[in-house]
């Protein structure tokens, strides 16, 4: 980002050209729990655009009718928001090569936050630093106020009266709760979200209107006329229960 371009900027620029920051940005897998996370190849700076979370804009009718029909590895991948008082979802089960989908929820120290743009009259979500974050940090938000899996299966650490809690995942505790990307190949999922996918759409980077025989509304009719361009979003994030 050159010194002159706001954060703004920088992910209006980085979601018309749809690319990621691939030199600042690598996917590494941590492990059969977690699965997949992003990490820093380069500091980021408060403030600073990190990553869109790419995928299909979808209305809540057509969210639910794919729920019912993904695997539960495909629909952890449907983040769902509220845009002036309408649900709407991006769906990322595309197993694309994007960033922004493969990063993982961090409740109580996230060093993101998703917030949403309007760019082109086309509704995106994007990540933006929330503090300083050093090379070789993992990128995170926090999913939303939701029970969490994952968080639920938390130990707490015996706590010296006075301090706080410290809560350590424990791993085998919650393994069959996650999508275990190990057992998954990037292939077999991709063809197991697709198969699944009510209709054939090769356009998984475009935000765009309802798709398929299940509905004919227009992104004007999803999003309004003439929508903010730049709006904190309170998470309410991935719309999956995740059971074993
Ligand atoms: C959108 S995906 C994130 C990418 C995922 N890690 C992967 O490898 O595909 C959301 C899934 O990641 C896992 N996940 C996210 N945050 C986690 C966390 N803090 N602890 C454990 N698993 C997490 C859960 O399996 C969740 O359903």
């Amino acid at each position: 980002m050159s010194r002159r371009t706001t954060p703004l900027q920088d992910a209006i620029n980085h979601i018309l050209a749809r690319r990621d920051k691939n030199s600042m940005l690598e996917i590494k897998f941590i492990n059969s729990v977690k699965g997949r996370g992003i990490f820093t190849l380069a500091n980021f700076k408060q403030g600073d655009f990190v990553v869109e979370y790419r995928g299909e804009l979808i209305d809540a009718t057509e969210a639910e009718h794919r729920r019912n029909l993904y695997p539960s590895a495909c629909s952890v991948f449907m983040f769902e928001f509220i845009w002036k008082q309408k649900t709407l979802c991006i769906d990322g089960a595309l197993e694309d090569g994007s960033f922004g989908r493969l990063v993982n929820d961090e409740h109580r120290t996230p060093n993101c936050r998703m917030k949403l743009i309007e760019a082109e009259g086309k509704l995106h979500l994007c990540l933006f630093a929330l503090k300083e974050i050093a090379a070789g940090s993992e990128i995170t938000y926090d999913y939303g106020g939701k029970e969490w899996p994952w968080r639920k299966k938390l130990k707490i650490a015996s706590i010296p009266s006075g301090q706080q809690c410290v809560a350590e995942p424990i791993a085998h505790d919650v393994e069959h709760h996650v999508i275990s990307t190990d057992s998954f190949t990037d292939r077999e999922l991709r063809a197991e979200c697709q198969s699944s996918r009510p209709t054939a759409d090769n356009s998984e980077h475009e935000v765009h209107s309802v798709g398929g025989q299940r509905g004919t509304s227009s992104l004007k009719e999803l999003i309004g006329e003439g929508g903010v361009q730049y709006q904190e979003l309170s998470p309410q994030a991935f719309s999956e229960e995740l059971t074993s």
